[in-house]
């Protein structure tokens, strides 16, 4: 499983945040060719983005390209940045499948012979994106996540954004179903206000709590914050090994289900508590938190 619990966007035309995207311990690093960058610096950034990603070090962080949408510049964004071995492509204000299978196709041509498949995360970030997102989530197979735009999606509605969330909630829980129905992951808005951690973690926890797998993320500054909220806390881990324990034993005398702490232990309970251990071996916490 790709760990996608934060993505950390940093404008195309800025030297000084591509130099440095790989020391913060992203999960992933977007480098961004659209809404960051300005009409007129959108060559320069194009240059930059592909000489970054040529030469600088991002560490584990997956290096991700956001293009602009396909009616202003990504037939030029594609063919330069593709051949520089980017691991995904984040396609801005996708609204179709169709939209995904042509961005697939242009893709497949730009890739040199030899080199890893280029992923596609679909940024949805408008009303007809979010009524087509299953349809969008299995248009091609590089779709490997579906991502979520509250800013974008919110000024379309013509509706207010507020800290609540109110507004997004049912695209939110559109984005997760739809992700989780095609089997892919989902990924949510940006928080904006990168000096509010408190409002920050509330937002991620709710994420979190709808079936987010990660959050699209501004600054630096967000990254713990975030991965603090999705990884397994030492009581989900402890939880999760006495579960497998007490469904062990009552495999062991022939039961399906088991009980623990007067609760109903069945299926869905234990692939839970799998999922937990896993992650938290795959983050290198499940020792550490379970000796606590
Ligand atoms: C927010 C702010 C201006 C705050 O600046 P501040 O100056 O207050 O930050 P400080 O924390 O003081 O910086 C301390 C040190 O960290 C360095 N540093 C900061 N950020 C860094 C970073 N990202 N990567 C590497 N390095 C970084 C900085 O260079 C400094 O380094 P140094 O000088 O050496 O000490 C800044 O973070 C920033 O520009 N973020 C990226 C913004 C961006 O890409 N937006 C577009 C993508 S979202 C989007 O499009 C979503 C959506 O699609 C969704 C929808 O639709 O809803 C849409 O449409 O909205
Ligand atoms: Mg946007």
């Amino acid at each position: 499983m790709d760990l996608r619990r934060t993505m950390l966007f940093m404008p195309g035309n800025n030297p000084g945040m591509l130099q440095n995207g790989g020391v913060f311990g992203a999960d992933a690093i977007i480098l961004d060719l659209e809404d960051a960058v300005a009409p007129q610096e959108k060559d320069a950034a194009r240059i930059l983005v592909a000489q970054a990603l040529k030469t600088v070090d991002y560490g584990t962080s997956e290096k991700v390209v956001r293009i602009n949408p396909l009616d202003t510049f990504a037939c030029k964004d594609i063919p330069a940045i593709v051949p520089c071995c980017p691991d995904a492509i984040l396609v801005p204000k996708v609204e179709s499948p169709a939209d995904i299978q042509e961005v697939a196709h242009l893709v497949a041509t730009a890739e040199k012979p030899g080199q890893a498949t280029v992923k596609l995360i679909a940024l949805l970030e408008t009303p007809r994106g979010i009524a087509e997102a299953y349809q969008i989530a299995t248009a091609d197979k590089r779709v490997v996540a579906l991502a979520f735009g509250a800013e974008d999606y919110t000024a379309s509605l013509g509706a207010k954004r507020t800290k609540e969330g109110t507004e997004i909630f049912t695209a939110r829980t559109i984005v997760v179903n739809s992700a989780a129905a095609a089997g892919i992951q989902s990924i949510d808005t940006p928080f904006t206000d990168v000096n509010d951690r408190e409002g920050l973690v509330a937002d991620t926890q709710l994420a979190k709590q709808l079936g987010f797998k990660g959050k699209l993320t501004i600054n630096p500054r967000q990254i713990d914050d975030i991965h603090n909220v999705f990884n397994p806390t030492a009581q989900d881990i402890n939880w999760a090994e006495r579960i497998i324990k007490a469904i062990r034993k009552a495999e062991a005398e022939g039961a399906g289900v088991a009980s623990l702490d007067g609760k109903m232990v069945d299926a869905p309970i234990v692939a839970r508590a799998e999922l937990i251990l896993y992650l938290s071996r795959l983050l290198g916490l499940a020792e550490e938190a379970y000796y606590e």
